[in-house]
């Protein structure tokens, strides 16, 4: 079980299969699941399709938090998904842990299954298994601690060797807001 956050998602310590797309953008469709197809690793539900937040979605796209022990991984998350901040003292991610949010964007109901990895060094074994199908990399680092952002480099190294090729990547640098207001 991941340590923190009571909230929807499964921790993981050795199978990244779990209720993630899998496919590498063979262009090959292959039947994963009941009403679940997938293309160039996409998932495409057949209509009407259900998460496991119980919503309906068109399409399901698996994005990555990365980055350094502290950034503000989890809390960009909890964010993003339920419009919460946790504030208070700092618990570590053990693992790796996910939550699934449904946007409408262009009348398409688009799932993302975001997970959440560790940033500590002790689990990156863990967490090297689940670049692999991920379409979307989130690298973070905190404005107000420059070895995060030495550290960058040491992550696109990590990415370069177990993502994909064609994977979506995107460099944030957080905390740079007072979060009591602005966040
Ligand atoms: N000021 C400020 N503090 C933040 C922000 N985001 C997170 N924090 C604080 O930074 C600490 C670490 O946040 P987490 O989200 O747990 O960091 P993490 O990257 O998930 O860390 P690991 O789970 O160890 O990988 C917590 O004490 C948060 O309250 C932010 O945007 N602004």
């Amino acid at each position: 079980m991941s340590r923190k956050k009571a909230v929807k998602g499964k921790a993981a310590t050795s199978s990244p299969s779990a209720g993630s797309p899998t496919g590498k953008g063979t262009g090959k469709a292959a039947r994963s699941s009941p009403g679940i197809v997938q293309m160039n690793g996409v998932v495409h539900p057949s209509r009407p399709s259900i998460s496991n937040s119980s919503e309906f979605y068109d399409i399901a796209f698996k994005v990555m938090l990365v980055g350094d022990s502290g950034v503000g991984k989890t809390c960009l998350l909890v964010r993003f998904k339920d419009g919460a901040f946790l504030a208070g003292s700092f618990i570590s991610t053990v693992g790796i842990d996910f939550r699934n949010k449904v946007l409408n964007i262009d009348g398409v109901k688009v799932k993302l299954q975001i997970w959440d990895t560790a940033g500590q060094e002790r689990f990156r074994s863990v967490t090297h298994a689940y670049y692999r199908d991920a379409h979307a990399l989130l690298l973070l680092y905190d404005v107000t601690n420059k070895t995060s952002f030495d550290n960058i480099q040491a992550w696109l190294t990590e990415i370069h060797e177990y993502a994909q090729q064609d994977v979506v990547l995107m460099l944030l640098g957080n905390k740079a807001r007072h979060y009591g207001k602005y966040l």
